[in-house]
């Protein structure tokens, strides 16, 4: 059976000033509906490069990408993204950020009402419905970040991909909006793609974690099964020796991959 998401044989090089520099080389993924997976390499590898092909914003050079069978190779509400410093409207409140997407997305299929208990919706989904009324500079960077997945999330879309969701945060937060982001997952069954630093979030969060090489024509050089069981606690798994022996695993092969110096 075709993969639920296909990233067949990529390749990207850029082409500027100083000449050609070649991202990504070959990459082959095949996702299933439902699963999470998480990207980890080191910085400048081609993480976010790969993801914005997903998402449209660049056009491989080579290969390409297909949901349920079909090209991707523009922008679309089929496919969300949560970049790592949210992307609010300043001006418009929590409640409208969100609302906008819904009615852009929903707005022909939904009616005025249901747009409305939509937006609330999934504004309580991430614990923000109380803050609704309030603008972007109102709030703490955790909580614009919960809108931000708020409204990913209001547009439905078959894919989410996070690009550092949670990168720009001290690590209680992180560890809060991970858990909201396991219960959710866990709730809706979302397709997640989500590009991580970070190796306990990675093993926490994802059914695999992709491990990219160092650039440049970086590739994934090894992808890893996280078969821990669903639900799961960062509590219980802290003293879980395979959650341990698995995080051991991605640390091994960033440590054997160590990165080249910018030019
Ligand atoms: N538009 C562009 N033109 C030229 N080179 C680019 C362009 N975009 C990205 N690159 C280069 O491609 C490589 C991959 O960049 P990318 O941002 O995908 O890395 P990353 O793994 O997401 O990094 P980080 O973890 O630091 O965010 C880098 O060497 C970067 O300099």
């Amino acid at each position: 059976m075709a993969a639920y998401l296909s990233i067949e044989n990529v390749g990207i090089a850029f082409t500027g000033d100083k000449g050609t520099f070649r991202a990504l080389d070959d990459v082959v993924l095949r996702i299933d509906k439902g699963e999470f997976v998480s990207i980890i390499g080191h910085s400048g590898c081609g993480k976010s490069t790969l993801l914005n092909i997903v998402a449209g914003l660049l056009q491989a050079t080579e290969g390409g990408v297909l949901l349920e069978g079909r090209e991707v190779d523009t922008p679309g509400p089929d496919r969300a993204v949560v970049f790592q410093n949210h992307s609010l409207l300043p001006w418009l409140s929590v409640y409208d950020n969100v609302r906008m997407a819904v009615d852009k997305v929903h707005g022909k299929t939904k009616s005025k009402a249901e747009r409305h208990d939509w937006t609330l919706h999934n504004l309580s989904l991430v614990r923000m419905d109380a803050a609704k009324d309030k603008k972007p500079g109102e709030i703490s960077g955790g909580m614009k970040q919960r809108v931000g997945i708020a409204r990913a999330l209001a547009m439905e879309p078959k894919v989410l991909l996070l690009d550092e969701p949670f990168g720009a945060l001290d690590a209680l937060t992180r560890a809060h909006l991970q858990d909201s982001l396991m219960e959710i997952h866990g709730r809706l069954g979302n397709t997640v793609i989500m590009i991580t630093h970070d190796v306990d979030e990675s093993v926490l969060l994802s059914d695999r974690i992709v491990m990219m090489t160092n650039g440049p024509a970086a590739r994934i050089g090894q992808i890893l099964d996280i078969d821990l069981p669903r639900p799961r606690s960062r509590v219980e798994l802290a003293d879980n020796p395979h959650f341990n022996h698995l995080r051991a695993e991605v640390l091994r092969f960033l440590h054997g991959h160590s990165p080249a110096r910018a030019a």
